[in-house]
């Protein structure tokens, strides 16, 4: 069954609106192996993008779709890199545009503590991707897109707040469809009654809504708290959503689809190296077979793999796998573990 319509006439695949930022990872490789340690005892780092739309921006390019970019950089040498990474990831980047007033891009160091910790220390002050203003945002570029992809995190603050709002006005009356990751940053958030307000504005637009439990809970405060997964499907599909994604982290996800089914899968199980990066993993691959028109159970499996996979991995984009790549862990775990070690 085909939950959702893309309108196959548009050129890109999928605009990705808002976060993009410079993730500094302890150093990993053949060389310089270094352990899980504490961040204050890391010596080198490595340099990647980073943010979770940059990051499933680059996975679905790495699968094949054609993506372009709506952000705000640093004008310096660190928004020359997110630019030039990913005009050779082969994303679209006309509309990236630079910063004027000398904001730059988030700095992320993340800590590996063990396989089951990790956290972010986080240099976000006078924030470039945060200055997305409504000048920003085309018409035209937007009418060029399948769908469009809305980070929450581009909602925290004004001028970014009012150019996502617009992207989806937009989008809507140009048969765009809308994807809204809830993606919950803390750090972003002044108030929680601000998120649940600019959250679930775009969450009554969506046709397609991807989050965890908790920021379902987030998203609905003002609305009712408190709600089952079943009634959180219930009330967005009661405005546009054809498709709710809740995730439940290690525990599985669910997707529940307009027509009163539900779809569950697990985690592959593997070491994971950070907690970062699933989410994007999984939406990458999610999206993916959603555009393949695969049965939504597929779609969650692809993208429980290529979960697995990202937080297994030292980084959040570089490592972003090819459809192949997903395919062959795939089988790899099955031969492992049996046919239904994903799915429930
Ligand atoms: N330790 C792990 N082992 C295997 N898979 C994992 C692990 N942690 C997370 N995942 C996978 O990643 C998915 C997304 O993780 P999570 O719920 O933490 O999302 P998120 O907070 O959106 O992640 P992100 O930091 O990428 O935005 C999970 O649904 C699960 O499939
Ligand atoms: O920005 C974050 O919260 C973490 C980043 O390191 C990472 O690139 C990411 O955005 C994961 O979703």
């Amino acid at each position: 069954m085909e939950y959702i319509k893309f309108n196959e006439a548009r050129e890109l695949d999928l605009i990705l609106l808002g976060r993009v930022a410079i993730d500094f990872n302890p150093a990993y490789n053949e060389q310089v192996k270094e352990e899980f340690k504490p961040l204050k005892k890391v010596h080198m780092f490595e340099k990647f993008v980073g943010g979770s739309p940059a990051n499933i921006a680059v996975g679905v390019t790495r699968h094949g779709m054609k993506a372009g970019f709506l952000g705000k950089v640093s004008d310096d040498q660190f928004g020359e890199f997110v630019v030039d990474y990913f005009n050779e990831q082969g994303i679209d980047t006309s509309h990236i545009t630079k910063c004027k007033n000398g904001e730059k891009l988030g700095l992320t160091f993340t800590e590996m503590l063990s396989s089951s910790e990790s956290s972010i220390l986080m240099y976000r002050n006078c924030i470039a991707d945060l200055q997305l203003s409504v000048e920003d945002i085309d018409e035209e570029y937007i009418k060029k897109a399948k769908a469009i992809l809305i980070s929450g995190t581009a909602l925290a603050e004004s001028p970014s707040r009012e150019a996502a709002l617009k992207a989806v006005m937009l989008a809507k009356r140009n048969d765009v469809r809308i994807i809204f990751d809830i993606d919950y940053r803390a750090y972003n958030w002044k108030n929680t009654d601000e998120l649940s307000i600019y959250y679930s504005t775009v969450a009554k637009e969506a046709d397609i809504i991807m989050g965890s439990r908790e920021e379902f809970d987030l998203t609905e405060k003002l609305i009712k708290p408190g709600m089952t997964d079943e009634e959180s499907a219930a009330l967005w599909q009661g405005y546009h959503a054809a498709i709710v994604v809740i995730k439940h982290g290690m525990k599985g996800s669910t997707a529940y689809t307009r027509d009163g089914q539900s779809f569950s899968i697990k985690p592959f199980p593997v070491e994971a190296r950070k907690g970062f990066g699933g989410g994007d993993g999984y939406g990458s691959g999610f999206l993916y077979g959603l555009y393949q028109g695969w049965d939504i159970i597929d779609c969650l499996e692809f993208g429980s793999a290529e979960a697995s996979m990202m937080v297994k991995s030292n980084n959040c984009s570089d490592s972003l796998p090819t459809p192949e790549e997903v395919h062959a862990f795939i089988k790899e775990e099955k031969e492992k573990f049996g046919e239904m070690i994903a799915r429930v």
